[in-house]
């Protein structure tokens, strides 16, 4: 067991690493991850008091979700698999948790498929399309419209700092869909080739904002400017629950070493102690763009101006939530 948190399986706590790090990432891969970690826990879990089993899954849902701050299909899966949690017994409690983890775990795989089939209708044969990050619900959409038999060429942005644009360049090309990488700066002058941005969502607020990987709402307000629409791909999972009562998503800060090496921080600044040499380095993962620059957002349950989002929120959601690992 972890010294961090006694209760927690050695599982999990290699899970939340995994997402702190970004060797899973994706809010969607991030969400599956999580409801897996649980079902482990669930199984392995060595409780005898069905209190004791209860703790332990909370704990783990907790260390979960301190891992990153902005996705919300994260504590959208905590909180849906620990709603599942009941019975009288271990046993009990054990089987209807790792059920009801499997449960999210299929779900979330048809809503991708579907919301791809839906996505897929807005794009036509021959369609240029500009994509940013890797989200596999925006490539649900691609993959739906090449199954479709249209035919769809991609412009790539690189996506700095992380260059995440490689995995959905990689993913395209092994579909065999023309891909153009471009560097973030240069999407301004490829928006003149594109007939669609697409990109995914960590999370959507009340108000139809999309919060997305960063960079997402410059792209979003030159592709207004210049006239090519905009489609989020979001399952309903990325909906944020708490947006609804006024609560604001926190925008990740990440290691200042994504940007810069401490090879080039001496370049700039010379031999300086890092406390004194006047260099800030500054690294949000996300940035919100606001609903007036996207034109739809795609989920499995149907397309969406962004400004009616909130109706499909509170019907799934109702209106309040608490922390996901309280009962
Ligand atoms: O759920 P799917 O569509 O796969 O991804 C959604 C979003 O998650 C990613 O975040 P990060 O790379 O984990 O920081 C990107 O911002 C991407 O658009």
């Amino acid at each position: 067991m972890d010294s961090r948190q006694p209760d927690v399986d050695p599982a999990v706590v290699a899970t939340a690493d995994d997402i702190a790090a970004m060797r899973i990432r994706g809010a969607a891969t991030i969400a599956d991850a999580a409801a897996e970690a649980l079902a482990t826990q669930a199984k392995r879990s060595d409780a005898t008091a069905p209190d004791v089993f209860e703790r332990q899954l909370r704990a783990a849902a907790k260390m979960l979700y301190e891992t990153r701050p902005t996705a919300v299909s994260l504590p959208n899966a905590l909180r849906y698999v620990l709603h599942g949690m009941g019975g009288a017994s271990v046993s009990a409690l054990r089987d209807a948790t790792t059920d009801r983890a499997e449960e999210f775990q299929r779900e979330l795989a048809r809503a991708q498929t579907t919301l791809g089939s839906i996505g897929a209708n807005r794009l036509r044969d021959g369609d240029v399309v500009m994509t940013h990050c890797h989200s596999t619900d925006a490539l649900a959409c691609l993959e739906a419209a090449l199954e479709d038999g249209k035919a769809i060429e991609a412009i790539v942005k690189e996506t700095r700092p992380r260059k995440q644009g490689h995995i959905t360049a990689r993913q395209l090309r092994e579909w065999d869909v023309p891909v153009t990488l471009i560097v973030d700066n240069a999407a301004r002058r490829y928006l003149d080739e594109a007939d669609h941005v697409l990109v995914g969502a960590d999370s959507i607020a009340a108000d139809g904002s999309v919060i997305n990987k960063i960079g997402t709402s410059g792209l979003a307000v030159n592709a207004r400017e210049r006239g090519v629409p905009v489609m989020v791909a979001a399952q309903t999972i990325k909906l944020h629950p708490d947006t609804m009562t006024g609560h604001t998503v926190e925008i990740e800060m990440r290691d200042e070493a994504e940007v810069l090496s401490d090879e080039q921080r001496v370049d700039i600044v010379g031999d300086a102690t890092d406390a004194g040499d006047g260099l800030v380095v500054e690294n949000p993962a996300f940035d919100v763009t606001p609903p007036r620059y996207v034109d739809a957002i795609v989920t499995e349950r149907g397309q969406f101006p962004p400004e009616s989002i909130v109706t499909l929120m509170r019907e799934l959601f109702g209106e309040t939530t608490g922390e996901p690992w309280e009962p």
